[in-house]
């Protein structure tokens, strides 16, 4: 990644600002009254849900701490990822994605067509995972994913799988909050996720970058899930896109807090009432930054569409349904490439 090749060039208007705006405003939620019990009474977690409700409005991010994932593991999954990336591009591509597998390595990718400066490792929450084998609707063929066996470093992938047990549990409590902040019963969704759920875990690795006024590590874009649960290392650079102002936020790193946004599944299901927000990555030219996403995903044949409690002659369904599965297939083939067409949205399935 050395030398700057034009496809990492972002357009003139996308090109970040050497000097953002630091998030104060982005909430930080204390999820203690939560954690470590179950959800019986809806009357004594009133004011989380609402603090939950209201960031995903104003923001569609927010950062949650007493969150319940244990920081020692995350600790040790930092370290592997570092020891991971730190391998020569021999090494890592031993475990490279490839045809079949779509798990594993891959520094190519491209958001809005412009080539993103960073290294990845994805791996499945769930082994193994069902796919659709394309993202023709007519074909019902599904494929099986599973995850590559690093030799290096030791047990990288124990701990992989340790980090997203705790992480899935932190997923389904933030899922319940979100449906009682949007007045539905607290596991709601959970039917969408228990079988078969087609999450993953990625290990992103942004090396620092000579061009930082050209070239982001992750271009704009917004997450097509339902949640995704992030942990960013000190190096600050995720900005998110302020919905009052339309103006770009960095979001500040806070020692062992987790960044939670809204996909472009919850913005369907509540029928807008949350919206995904536009985010990117800011590189620098000193500093490398390591993050992990968990992509909290449903299961492959999940229908997605306003969900009927929220809907009514009033307020008419603003989305056609679609299969996750297809629309993730479709995603994934046009991130790899180059294309001259905008890869799908969930605008595509818009009601006019
Ligand atoms: O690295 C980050 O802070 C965010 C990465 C991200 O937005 C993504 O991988 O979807
Ligand atoms: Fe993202």
């Amino acid at each position: 990644m050395g030398e700057v090749d034009p496809a990492f060039i972002q357009e003139l208007e996308h090109r970040p600002e050497l000097y953002p705006i630091e998030s104060e405003g982005i909430p930080v939620i204390d999820l203690s009254p939560i954690i470590h019990k179950t959800i019986e009474d809806p009357s004594a977690i009133e004011g989380l849900v609402k603090e939950i409700g209201s960031a995903c409005k104003e923001w569609g991010f927010f950062q949650v701490i007493n969150h319940g994932v244990p920081l020692s593991l995350r600790q040790k999954l930092e370290e592997v990822s570092r020891m991971f990336f730190a391998q020569s591009l021999e090494d890592k591509r031993k475990v490279s994605r490839n045809e079949t597998s779509a798990t594993g390595y891959y520094d190519t990718e491209h958001t809005k067509n412009v080539r993103d400066w960073k290294e990845v490792f994805d791996f499945v929450a769930k082994e193994p995972t069902f796919l659709p084998v394309n993202s023709d609707e007519h074909d019902e063929q599904v494929t099986q994913w599973t995850n590559p066996s690093p030799q290096y470093p030791p047990n990288f992938s124990v701990i992989i799988q340790e980090y997203i047990e705790e992480v899935e549990k932190l997923a389904y409590k933030l899922l319940e909050l979100i449906a009682l902040s949007l007045g539905l019963e607290a596991k709601r969704f959970e039917e969408f996720f228990i079988k078969d759920q087609t999450s993953f875990i990625r290990l992103n690795h942004y090396p620092s970058c000579p061009y930082p006024h050209l070239a982001l590590g992750v271009g704009r874009h917004k997450d097509p899930g339902a949640l995704t649960i992030l942990a960013q290392d000190e190096v600050e650079g995720l900005e998110v896109k302020h919905k009052a102002d339309q103006k770009w936020i960095r979001v500040k790193p806070t020692q062992d807090a987790y960044i939670i946004n809204v996909g472009d599944i919850i913005q369907v299901w509540s029928n807008d009432v949350y919206e995904s927000v536009e985010h990117r990555v800011m590189v620098n030219s000193e500093k490398e930054r390591f993050s992990i996403p968990f992509f909290f995903f449903p299961a492959h044949d999940s229908e997605i569409k306003p969900l009927e409690e929220l809907i009514n002659e009033q307020n008419l369904a603003k989305y056609r349904p679609y299969k996750w599965g297809k629309f993730l297939i479709h995603r994934r083939d046009t991130n790899f490439q180059k294309l001259n067409v905008e890869n799908l949205q969930i605008y595509h399935y818009k009601i006019a």
